[in-house]
């Protein structure tokens, strides 16, 4: 059974409440690691709490919320085993685990709608790597890691 960690800063508060109703619709277990309300915090620190849990294996993949997406993935992105995608429509959340086996998922909880942030993660869930030629690539973006 599949395991998610979620988490956000107060921009994506809201979202993210949204989204934990939907994976428990979906009887898809899942850590939340913040924040609590929406009273302003900084977002590297739930990046990073989610991306150590999903590299320590803690969970499967996670899931990441800001105001924009932008500046929470560029921090989860920093943690080593970290593929974190901001995917704002569902054709990126798809090629992200087709192509480039994303970890987590980042999302603008002031950017979407909370229907189309639920068909993202949806898409994204059920999405898989097809490996073949993108494990190659996979593969060359982990050694830009240990450089
Ligand atoms: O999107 C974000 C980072 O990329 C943040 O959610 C945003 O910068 C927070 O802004 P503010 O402190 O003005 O609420």
């Amino acid at each position: 059974m599949m395991k998610i960690a979620i988490g956000s800063d107060h921009g994506g508060f809201n979202l993210k409440e949204r989204i934990k109703e939907f994976l428990e619709s979906q009887s898809i277990e899942y850590v939340d690691y913040g924040t609590n309300s929406s009273e302003s915090v900084d977002y590297p620190e739930y990046g990073k709490k989610v991306a150590d849990a999903v590299v320590s294996k803690e969970v499967d993949k996670g899931i990441v919320i800001c105001g924009t997406g932008i500046g929470i993935s560029i921090a989860a992105n920093k943690v080593k085993g970290v593929r974190c995608a901001l995917c704002n429509e569902p054709f990126s959340a798809r090629l992200s685990v087709e192509h480039n086996n994303a970890n987590v998922l980042a999302l603008g909880g002031r950017i979407l709608g909370e229907d189309l942030a639920i068909e993202i993660v949806s898409t994204w869930l059920n999405s898989k790597f097809q490996g073949g030629r993108h494990e190659r690539r996979i593969n060359l973006i982990s050694e830009l890691e240990n450089k």
